[in-house]
């Protein structure tokens, strides 16, 4: 029989060290990656860039074989769970680029994810539960260390349910493909409006309508929409919303 003692702690009452997180969630090029970033320069936060778990996984499965551009295709979910778990990734804040730098087994993959084909590979396993599990003590430990701005689709839902600030911040599929053609072109590079919105509403409707942790606001979000706003415009907003929320800039 094991005798309780009287000046034990239980563990409801155990003091919980606890950083705060906010969430931003929404669409491919709704705006998260900028907003997310700037709130984590200007708190001294942690950033988690969740997409890029997706999009690594995506690409190391494109380059295995196990996953090809045809979004139709039967792909072997325990062969992409033992890829992921052989994984080691780890977030490198880039001032330069306003991204992190992301190292997978101890090298630095650099901007190759960062592109709607391998967005949509990333959106071809984000759709496997057990895929998602093996990524969510990850994320999920980023919290532990310092407060967390975490961007992605399930941040508020599934990742970080009792965050302390979540925003869903959308824009209409033609404003972010129009965002798209932009950022390539300042990159020198070709960019096809219509083949642009066509990748961004496939990706939209793959994401959101998954089975597992599919894209959508959490219940207790703040929905905005930045059709119309320009990033400084959503910042300010998000910004008044976490202080809303008792989140503290010193700037
Ligand atoms: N409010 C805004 N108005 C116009 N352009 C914006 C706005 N916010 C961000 N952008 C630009 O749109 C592009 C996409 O932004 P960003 O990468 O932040 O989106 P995202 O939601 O993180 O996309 P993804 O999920 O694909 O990573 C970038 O070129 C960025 O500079
Ligand atoms: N929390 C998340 C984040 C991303 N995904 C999937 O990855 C794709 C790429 O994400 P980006 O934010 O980098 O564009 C995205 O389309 C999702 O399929 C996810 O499932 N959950």
């Amino acid at each position: 029989m094991t005798v309780a003692n009287p000046n034990a702690i239980t563990n409801s009452e155990k003091p919980s060290l606890r950083y705060p997180v906010i969430c931003i969630d929404g669409p491919s090029g709704a705006g998260k990656g900028t907003v997310t970033w700037r709130l984590a320069q200007a708190l001294g936060y942690q950033l988690l860039d969740s997409g890029a778990l997706y999009r690594i996984v995506g690409l190391k499965a494109f380059e295995a074989g196990l996953i090809t551009a045809d979004a139709s295709q039967t792909i072997d979910e325990m062969a992409v769970l033992a890829l992921t778990q052989s994984l080691e990734i780890a977030f490198v804040p880039n001032n330069a680029s306003g991204r992190v730098d992301i190292i997978v087994n101890g090298d630095a993959v650099g901007d190759q994810v960062r592109n709607e084909t391998v967005g949509g590979y990333a959106s071809q396993i984000a759709v496997f539960p057990k895929v998602r599990r093996a990524l969510l003590t990850l994320q999920q430990d980023m919290a532990t260390r310092s407060g967390l701005v975490a961007d992605g689709r399930d941040m508020g839902t599934v990742v970080f349910p009792d965050a302390d600030v979540k925003v869903f911040l959308t824009a209409s599929a033609e404003a972010r493909a129009e965002r798209r053609v932009t950022q390539l072109l300042n990159a020198g590079q070709i960019a096809d409006f219509e083949a642009i919105l066509a990748t961004i509403k496939a990706r939209d409707d793959r994401d959101e309508n998954r089975t597992t942790a599919p894209s959508k606001p959490a219940a207790d979000a703040l929905l905005l929409d930045s059709s119309d706003l320009d990033a400084d415009a959503v910042y300010e907003q998000v910004k008044q919303y976490c202080q809303d929320k008792g989140i503290c800039f010193n700037s």
